[in-house]
């Protein structure tokens, strides 16, 4: 799929031997493209997982820190494998970064808690109007409230600053009515 090759390019840029310093950019886009389900999170979970445990301290601080920008839906299990690495070369000076980063993401852990996508639901028919998916009738799925929903009423996109997502996407018009009336909460 063209946008999870976002995330390889990004991921590739991030957390290249030849950085002196973070890429921040690529790295934004690499949370984006996780917080927008452009890329699945169990996939970009085991690429950045990859791109840890390469034998090269720094690789695997940019790869770290492209954590550090909260890719909320990956970060409880990669913070379990940061842990793991920063205890098992807690006596590798080079690998000191590796300590500090997850020191760094467990501080932030506490101070930052933004709400979490939901998973999509899957059905075959639409949760509004319930009609029968198809060739000619394709299934959608509404970012805000994860159900399944046609074309029609799953037509408009939104922001959904709670989620962190900060780029129009897809939702069902009940959701678009919440998200963008006056006083929406
Ligand atoms: O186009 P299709 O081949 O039917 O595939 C659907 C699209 O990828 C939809 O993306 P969208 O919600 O961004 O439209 C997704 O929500 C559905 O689950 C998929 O079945
Ligand atoms: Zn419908
Ligand atoms: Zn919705």
């Amino acid at each position: 799929m063209f946008r999870s090759s976002v995330f390889d390019r990004c991921l590739e840029k991030a957390t290249s031997q030849l950085l002196l310093e973070p890429d921040w950019d690529s790295m934004l886009q690499i949370v984006d493209a996780i917080r927008q389900n452009d890329v699945q999170p169990k996939i970009a979970l085991a690429a950045i997982k990859k791109k840890i445990a390469v034998d090269n301290p720094h690789v695997s601080l940019y790869a770290l820190q492209v954590l550090e920008i909260r890719a909320d839906p990956v970060k409880g299990k990669i913070l379990e494998l940061i842990q793991t690495w920063s205890h098992a070369f807690r006596n590798e000076p080079s690998y000191k970064a590796v300590e500090d980063t997850f020191h760094l993401l467990k501080m932030e852990d506490a101070m930052f808690v933004s709400e979490k996508a939901p998973e999509w639901k899957d059905g075959e028919t639409c949760t509004r109007c319930r009609v029968q998916f198809g060739m000619m009738q394709r299934k959608h799925h509404c970012r805000n409230c994860g159900e399944v929903f046609c074309g029609r009423c799953s037509s408009k996109n939104s922001i959904i600053p709670k989620f962190g997502i900060e780029r129009e996407v897809r939702v069902c018009d009940s959701c678009f009515d919440k998200l963008n009336k006056p006083g929406a909460k």
